[in-house]
């Protein structure tokens, strides 16, 4: 490092910084037919830690999880992919689970997952490793439309770890999980975490995912309403339910009441203007 280096240093610092953040979600709008479900919506994910969005039925989660991943257009607004403007160059690195499974019924579990890897060039050696990180190896052979809920999320989960992506994106990923199906996912997940990967998952289960995000985004009638690490959040002795509630209970275009975040979002940002309803 040079001693001249202020400019050096700084370049450095945002080049850390750029490195850290996996995904900028930035003014993002999507309407449906004049129905606003997200609007105006910017939150950055730090690559390596895992990011839960939280929101009551119909805020948004979804919608939010489909842009992200390129399964549905924006209507306004950009997602940049770890700085590149087009998830083209990253789609290997993103694994999704956003709809439920998506295998037919009458397909067994290693055949579905099979066609999958086929299409994504991949070996069958890889089907037997993530049914065995599922959990699945010894069902495979069986019918998906007798897999119990549970046994399906860990298939959707299977579908999404196939490619072993830098970037797992996964709505509601514990629902219809027992208790040590939940347990193992959280185990899951920080493993796929500490390994660099990034995570950013939707829940209903507060107080499932309190024990294992790093980083909350609370959105509310389809914008944020906060950002932040969890750590300043619960040290203060609330629980996320409690602070969830909260900010749940407030008209969003109300100030964030945690407010204790630098990296909040700016509710000045104005996304690009213009595109389509869909
Ligand atoms: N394809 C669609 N066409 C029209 N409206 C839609 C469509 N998908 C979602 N919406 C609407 O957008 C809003 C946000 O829905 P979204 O599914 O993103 O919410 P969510 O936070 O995931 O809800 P939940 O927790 O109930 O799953 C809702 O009002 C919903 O009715």
């Amino acid at each position: 490092m040079g001693t001249s280096g202020t400019g050096t240093a700084i370049a450095d610092a945002t080049a850390a910084t750029m490195a850290d953040v996996a995904i900028t979600v930035d003014g993002l709008t999507k309407r449906y037919r004049g129905h606003t479900a997200v609007e105006n919506m910017s939150f950055t994910v730090r690559g390596g830690a895992i990011t839960g969005i939280f929101g009551l039925n119909g805020a948004g989660k979804t919608t939010a999880l489909k842009v992200i991943s390129g399964l549905a257009r924006a209507s306004a607004g950009q997602v940049l992919w770890g700085g590149h403007d087009t998830p083209a160059g990253t789609r290997g690195r993103l694994g999704v689970f956003i709809e439920p499974c998506g295998a037919h019924p009458g397909r067994s579990a290693r055949a579905h997952l099979r066609s999958l890897a086929a299409m994504a060039g991949l070996p069958r050696a890889r089907v037997a490793e993530v049914l065995a990180l599922v959990g699945l190896d010894q069902v495979s052979p069986r019918r998906v439309g007798r897999y119990s809920l549970g046994m399906r999320q860990r298939l959707g989960l299977a579908a999404a770890l196939l490619t072993d992506p830098d970037i797992l994106v996964l709505d509601e990923p514990m629902n219809g999980l027992d208790p040590r199906g939940i347990r193992w996912l959280r185990t899951l997940l920080r493993e796929q975490a500490d390994s660099g990967r990034t995570v950013m998952l939707s829940s209903h289960s507060l107080t499932e995912t309190e024990r294992l995000v790093d980083d909350v985004i609370v959105i509310h009638q389809g914008r944020v309403v906060h950002q932040g690490p969890i750590g300043p959040m619960t040290d203060r002795g609330a629980t996320l339910e409690e602070i969830f509630l909260g900010l749940t209970d407030a008209d969003p275009t109300d100030t964030d009441p945690t407010d204790t975040d630098p990296t909040d979002t700016d509710p000045t940002a104005a996304g690009p203007t213009g595109g389509e309803d869909a």
